[in-house]
């Protein structure tokens, strides 16, 4: 495609009358964000389902109102554990402005979300918005939705002032990114020569600053999750009137899952840490040279004591060294109160980071292997059965690319200061895919707090970090707009 070189002041940037757009729509914009956390788009609950359609539909009725090229592309079926098959909600994909001239800039972003409860623990009800002290706390305010919101705010501001978009936007916005992005990476690889055709960068604003400090984010760990089962008796049993009699299932998970990590975060099973690429001399200075403060960082977690005592070797294990993790056991009892069962049947659900050089498949063998050999070490007559039901791989950006020049100088405009270059130890499943089949670079640009809990209880994203990441949004597309390559 021939693109037309425009003289640098080709574009006046109106950035003061966006940001006074922008400030004077704060209250519509929480309204919005309201609406959408209302939704309770649960991605990993199948009962919740028809929540996760109406939020793509409601996300594909706003693009639509603004005159964006919209479509919700069908992609397939989810198979669930037990053999029957549930379809997918539709993907939203969307499109402002075709101008061959003007580079064309593709956000990605979900608005699935995490299950949560207030019995959880939740000082408020997650889903429904609460503004307290500056902060608007609901599940997925931050992870993902106001973030999205912002993007399409960012668009509107330059439709409602009159003001050209200095670039072509296209949006895909998926419902199910924190399963795994079941069935994106299928309609990425399809749409590789028409939707993706003329796109030039991949934008993501799917994690979080590090600290105070605006950033911008070159890494994210990938992750393979795993289901582990062990079956026994064909029932649950009283524990009183069976307990000696049987091996119980729960004891045989328990002992295999304890083999994997020791209490220090040692991962203890064969050939996984090798795999992990070593950290170079310059690697290390940069992380020495990024400010973080680990004593704010243990106090907003509230741990007593964290894994590492210095700051290279924390952020190093939070960007690029594995770990597991045991998020839950299906089938344990779990209620408050006391019960006195012996499961029959329990499912660990695990997972582990992943990082460069690890290869999913290896570490699929890896852990296969290592849990059957321990498991037959107990000599026991239950059946384990291991699953690995995702295995999305870490992606890593070049942080000279011209994307994050343009980076900073959007920070610079909105934030006056430099952010910082940092890696996500989360995972965006589909930024791989990106990577290698759309074959284009990719930045991820967060406005997310350090503080927002994603994943947790009393998720919030901060009405400072809500209007002022929607104006970091309309500069970048101008900064963008404006790259010398
Ligand atoms: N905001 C990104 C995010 O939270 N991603 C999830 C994706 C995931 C990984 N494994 C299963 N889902 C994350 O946990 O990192
Ligand atoms: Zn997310
Ligand atoms: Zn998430």
């Amino acid at each position: 495609r021939v693109r037309l070189r425009l003289p640098s002041n080709a574009h006046s940037f109106q950035f003061e009358e966006l940001a006074k757009y922008i400030d004077s729509h704060e209250e519509e914009y929480v309204e919005i964000l309201r609406d959408w956390v209302a939704v309770e788009s649960v991605s990993t609950d199948v009962q919740k389902r028809p929540d996760v359609e109406r939020m793509m539909e409601m996300t594909a009725e706003k693009l639509k109102n603004m005159q964006g090229k919209v479509e919700l592309v069908d992609v397939g079926q989810q198979e669930l554990p037990d053999g029957t098959t549930i379809p997918l909600p539709k993907v939203v994909t969307a499109q402002f402005g075709s101008d061959s001239s003007k580079r064309t800039v593709c956000i990605y972003g979900h608005v699935d979300v995490q299950p949560a409860s207030k019995e959880d623990g939740w000082a408020t009800e997650p889903y429904n918005l609460t503004d307290l002290n500056g902060n608007l706390y609901g599940r997925g305010a931050s992870d993902n939705k106001a973030p999205v919101l912002a993007w399409i705010h960012t668009v509107e501001a330059y439709q409602k002032l009159g003001i050209e978009l200095p670039v072509n936007v296209k949006f895909i916005i998926e419902g199910m990114e924190e399963t795994g992005s079941d069935g994106l990476e299928a309609m990425v690889k399809v749409q590789k020569d028409s939707f993706f055709a003329d796109v030039d960068y991949i934008v993501i604003s799917d994690c979080g600053w590090l600290s105070r400090r605006p950033a911008l984010t070159y890494g994210t760990r990938g992750n393979c999750y795993f289901h582990a089962a062990v079956e026994g008796p064909k029932e649950d049993l009283h524990s009183g009137v069976h307990g000696g009699t049987v091996i119980e299932p729960m004891t045989d998970l328990i002992g295999i899952l304890n083999t994997m990590i020791s209490p220090s975060g040692q991962i203890l099973i064969p050939g996984i840490c090798e795999a992990v690429s070593p950290m170079t001399e310059k690697e290390r200075a940069t992380y020495e040279s990024i400010e973080f403060d680990m004593e704010d960082y243990r106090q907003n977690i509230g741990v007593e004591r964290l894994m590492h005592s210095n700051k290279v070797e924390l952020l190093a294990h939070r960007w690029r060294q594995p770990t597991v993790s045991i998020h839950g056991i299906e089938g344990a009892f779990s209620d408050p109160g006391s019960k006195t069962v012996i499961p029959a049947r329990v499912i660990a659900k695990f997972s582990i980071r992943q990082v460069p050089d690890m290869d999913p498949k290896e570490v699929e063998k890896q852990v296969k292997e290592h849990l059957e050999a321990a498991f037959a070490k107990r000599g026991t007559p239950n059946k384990l059965k291991v699953t690995m039901v995702l295995g999305a791989k870490p992606w890593l950006a070049d942080p000279q690319h011209l994307l994050y020049e343009a980076g900073k100088a959007a920070v610079k405009t909105v934030f006056n200061v430099e952010p910082d270059l940092v890696r996500e130890g989360g995972t965006i499943p589909i930024a791989r895919t990106f990577q290698e089949v759309v074959d284009k670079p990719i930045i991820m640009l967060p406005i997310g707090g350090f503080d927002d809990g994603l994943h947790s209880q009393n998720e919030k994203m901060s009405r400072y970090n809500y209007i002022e990441g929607t104006k970091l949004f309309a500069a970048y597309l101008h900064e963008v707009s404006q790259m010398k390559d």
